[in-house]
């Protein structure tokens, strides 16, 4: 479905990505984890075009799709959540999440904004029917109107996937998704990207710190430290291995 090979990233004397090879099994849900600035948003970064690879290929569906711009990957079904919320703040829950439907996550948003006036009626049809199933789906209905400042952290992280999930996506990306979050938003999360892999089969890649959640949900973790792959396996393989058990406590102290 996604794999990476042999990825290398470098920003002027930093490595940030040196050899990085996986592959996220379709229907799945594929972890990455490392300690700070291990490379893990950059890989994220290169997979879905934001950064391009020094060396290395990306590919996805059996297709190459290094040299790609993050809207047409987007194109092909990928969708990415950030780190940092981006939804656009001052419109309200439906709007952010229409515009996933609209948009490719790209610096052409302004276009997809104009498509609102002359869009084909079937086709606005057809994204009402998705949009209210993302809805329906995320348990939103209620703050369906609600500018997206009025809402907490959690719901706003929640708001970012269903805009993600607006997009159909084959493969979904989710970059910290309960980074920030307090236990229940944090649970409400866990069974809502369960829900999404069960439910749609979308085939998911999550960067994520809190350990526990990765653990539990995680069907497959790979594990980076200073840009390189340290470890690759099942959440217990990687749970006993002596490098990351290293690298972590290494990191901690
Ligand atoms: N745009 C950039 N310009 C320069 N250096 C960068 C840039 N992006 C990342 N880096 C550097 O690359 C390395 C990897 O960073 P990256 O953000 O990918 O790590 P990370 O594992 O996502 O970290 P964190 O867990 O803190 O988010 C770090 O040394 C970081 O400072």
């Amino acid at each position: 479905m996604l794999s990476v090979s042999d990825l290398h990233l470098s920003f002027g004397g930093i490595k940030a990505l040196q050899g990085v090879s996986f592959e996220a099994a379709p229907g799945e849900i594929t972890g990455v984890i490392g300690p700070n600035g291990a490379g893990k948003t950059s890989l994220f970064n290169a997979i879905s075009g934001f950064y391009t690879p020094d060396r290395g290929r990306v590919a996805f569906d059996g297709r190459d799709i290094t040299g790609l711009s993050p809207d047409r990957r987007a194109g092909l079904g990928m969708a990415r959540t950030f780190q940092n919320i981006a939804l656009f703040r001052g419109m309200t829950v439906l709007d952010n999440i229409k515009l996933g439907g609209h948009t490719r996550l790209s610096a052409n948003v302004w276009q997809a904004l104009a498509y609102f006036g002359p869009a084909r009626r079937e086709e606005l049809a057809f994204r009402a029917e998705i949009e209210e199933r993302v809805i329906d789906f995320l348990e939103i209905d209620h703050i369906r109107k609600a500018p997206i400042t009025a809402l907490p952290y959690g719901l706003q992280k929640r708001v970012e996937l269903g805009r993600a999930l607006a997009m159909q996506p084959k493969v979904l990306m989710l970059d910290e998704p309960v980074a920030g979050m307090n236990r229940e938003e944090t649970a409400d999360m866990a069974r809502f990207i369960l829900d999404v892999q069960e439910e749609f089969g979308t085939t998911i890649l999550l960067v994520e710190h809190d350990m526990g959640l990765v653990m539990d949900i995680c069907a497959h973790i790979v594990v980076l430290n200073f840009g390189q792959q340290i470890a690759a396996g099942t959440p217990a393989e990687v749970a006993r291995d002596d490098e990351v058990i290293e690298a972590y406590l290494g990191a901690a102290a």
